[in-house]
């Protein structure tokens, strides 16, 4: 590998944003800290990378800037077109079979820096192999970490495991086959056969069902899906109106691998509603993907639903396109899903490569730790140049943030570790926000995602003498990677031929195993969520305080005369005084939605009002 020492050209030297700390020493060059674990021994003449090779020999100067901040001066990355033409060919990889590209050379890794993170990597594969093997890989849940052997089940660790996928795999095709042939059918539709999907789950339980809908849902499926993924009345009410008298040809799938998140519970509970209301029989169009002997297992199997599909424990959330989550739902659109497992396995083989410059996870980890100095000082923009890809960055920032933003590492320190990641797609957002990339915080790192084909065969056409509408997003996209390297702004390009089942399958894959070989080089793990359960819990507190104001106004409305109170009088009467904020805000909203009367006083001056309930009652409270 050229090694981008080398020295080529002066560059013009910049400020250094502050938000990296970076130290210097006697000698003024500029060095880099990365984090050490306490699992290697520190060797302090590697732990500071020196960025000398990333620019040139000329040592940073520290200078002050007019407020008196001390900022160092730093050098741009490599501009010489000679010495970038022989780094993007040295660093490119290629996924023959797949027709996936790679590349790193617009990220300013040094030599010195690919060799200090070379045991880590080694550590970060021997821990990726045991957890294919069926390690407990999730220490805080003791769970194993099976989403692989989704799409290779010979990699399960035992017989009954690999068989539980394959006879999974083979129940969502033949249901899939069965409703689209209209085998199985709604039992009072004129359509006489499924025409709808409905799809009632929220995070890991929407986000890949609606990534790959809009990746790779033809423009006219045998089931047209649609989401109810929160617990917005209005948003559920669009949803189930613009179904109107479809409603009696969907099939309502309801995802929840726990089976008890509150938001997808409320959805079902509407939609079984609106069923009710259209006379219609919901068992009969309902489906349950979720853990076997959940609460949605057990309310689909006693109330005798259409079919039933298992999660497991082992598969994550976030992780989980691969499973009857993601399965079902992309083959009732007649997308190929058995394409999709074989693109994500052949990315799972080509990431067992324990050489990191053939392993395509693992320079995107490399480049994530360089970029981001290992504490997520920069945000990951994605950046597809492909509308069907739209929803790419929405399923990355639960699969990248939900797995790396994490509070403490395996060692127990607190790191508060994480990348956070934005994008929507290109060109689009060059309309939007580029402005601040090319110019403003430098506090990001983007990556692109390339689709070479930009019609099938036969359809293009030349809007004017030797351009195609393809070739303008082609040319944006390579006009703003080169635009932002040129004010030293890094990025990455993932390049596929099409979107297609395979691909989806191969850039889910992808991320999925640099997310696990970038928490082994943070020393986190990736496949737990506690963060999660605290705002659960929150929001359940909120929920049984606004249950004592709601008894505590229907008391004080029964009497005679009405006796309305004061915020004081409520918070007292709850006898949660500390919680009058949070008791205002109930009311409020309630106020809102008719459910509570300010009989004086105004909610803009809280001290002045004074409440009493709407039409409620105290039974319906606990009804
Ligand atoms: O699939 P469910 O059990 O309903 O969970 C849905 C989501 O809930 C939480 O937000 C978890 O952090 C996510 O990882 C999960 O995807």
């Amino acid at each position: 590998m050229a090694s981008i020492s080398g020295i080529c050209s002066s560059s013009p030297t910049l400020k250094l944003q502050k938000q990296i700390p970076r130290l210097s020493n006697p000698l003024g060059k500029e060095l880099v800290a990365f984090p050490t674990r306490r699992k290697f021994p520190i060797d302090r003449s590697l732990s500071l990378v020196s960025t000398q090779s990333v620019a040139r020999e000329i040592p940073a100067k520290l200078a002050t800037s007019k407020d008196g901040t001390i900022v160092k001066e730093k050098r741009g990355l490599e501009k010489d077109p000679g010495c970038l033409w022989r780094r993007y060919n040295d660093w490119l990889y290629q996924h023959k079979e797949l027709g996936l590209y790679l590349d790193v050379s617009r990220v300013g890794f040094t030599d010195e820096f690919v060799q200090q993170m070379e045991p880590r990597f080694q550590e970060a594969f021997r821990t990726m192999e045991e957890l294919e093997k069926g390690a407990i890989a999730n220490p805080d849940e003791g769970r194993m970490v099976g989403h692989y052997w989704l799409r290779d089940a010979n990699r399960a660790p035992n017989p009954f495991l690999k068989t539980q996928i394959e006879n999974t795999l083979e129940a969502v095709c033949k249901f899939a086959d069965d409703v689209v042939s209209g085998k199985i059918k709604p039992p009072s539709s004129p359509e006489g056969r499924f025409t709808q999907i409905l799809s009632v789950g929220i995070g890991g339980s929407a986000l890949g069902p609606q990534f790959v809908a809009e990746a790779l849902a033809p423009d006219n499926p045998p089931l047209k899906i649609r989401f109810i993924d929160n617990t917005d009345p209005a948003g559920i009410d669009h949803q189930i109106a613009q179904l109107g008298p479809e409603l009696a040809s969907t099939l309502v799938i309801v995802i929840s691998k726990s089976g008890g998140t509150p938001e997808t519970r409320n959805g079902l509970l509407e939609v079984q509603k609106a069923f009710r209301e259209a006379g219609l029989n919901f068992p009969k169009q309902g489906v349950a993907i979720t853990q076997e002997n959940s609460l949605l297992d057990n309310t689909a199997r006693i109330e005798g639903w259409l079919a039933r599909f298992p999660m497991f424990d082992w598969v994550g959330g976030r992780t989980s396109e691969m499973s009857a989550v993601g399965l079902l739902p992309a083959a009732l659109q007649g997308i190929d899903i058995r394409e999709m497992l074989v693109g994500a396995k052949l990315m799972d083989e080509a990431n067992r490569v324990t050489a990191v410059r053939n392993n395509p996870a693992a320079l995107l980890a490399l480049c994530w730790y360089w970029a981001t100095d290992g504490i997520g000082s920069k945000d990951m923009v994605i950046l597809p140049y492909k509308d069907s890809l739209l929803l790419f960055s929405r399923y990355l920032q639960q699969l990248v943030m939900e797995s790396l933003g994490k509070e403490f590492d395996l060692d127990g320190n607190r790191v508060n570790q994480g990348i956070s990641v934005y994008g929507n797609k290109g060109s689009t957002d060059q309309h939007a926000y580029i402005q601040q990339l090319r110019e403003g915080v430098h506090n990001f790192v983007v990556t692109f995602i390339e689709v070479l084909r930009d019609r099938p065969p036969g359809h293009d056409w030349e809007l004017e003498p030797g351009v195609t509408c393809g070739d303008y997003l082609f040319g944006m996209l390579q006009g703003t990677r080169s635009a932002l390297y040129a004010n030293n702004r890094e990025s990455i390009t993932v390049t596929v031929q099409e979107v297609t089942p395979r691909s989806v399958g191969a850039l889910i894959a992808l991320y999925e195993r640099a997310v696990g070989i970038y928490a082994s080089l943070v020393n986190i793990n990736a496949y737990h969520q506690p963060g999660v359960e605290a705002g659960k819990k929150a929001a359940g507190e909120v929920l049984a305080l606004q249950k004592r104001v709601l008894a505590v106004l229907n008391d004080a409305s029964c009497k005679d005369p009405l006796e309305p109170l004061t915020l004081e009088e409520v918070a007292d009467r709850c006898h949660a005084p500390e919680d009058i904020e949070m008791i205002y805000k109930i009311i409020v909203h309630m106020a809102a939605n008719d459910r509570a009367l300010i009989a004086e006083g105004s909610c803009g001056s809280p001290r002045s009002m004074k409440i009493f309930l709407g039409e409620c009652n105290v039974d319906d409270l606990y009804a």
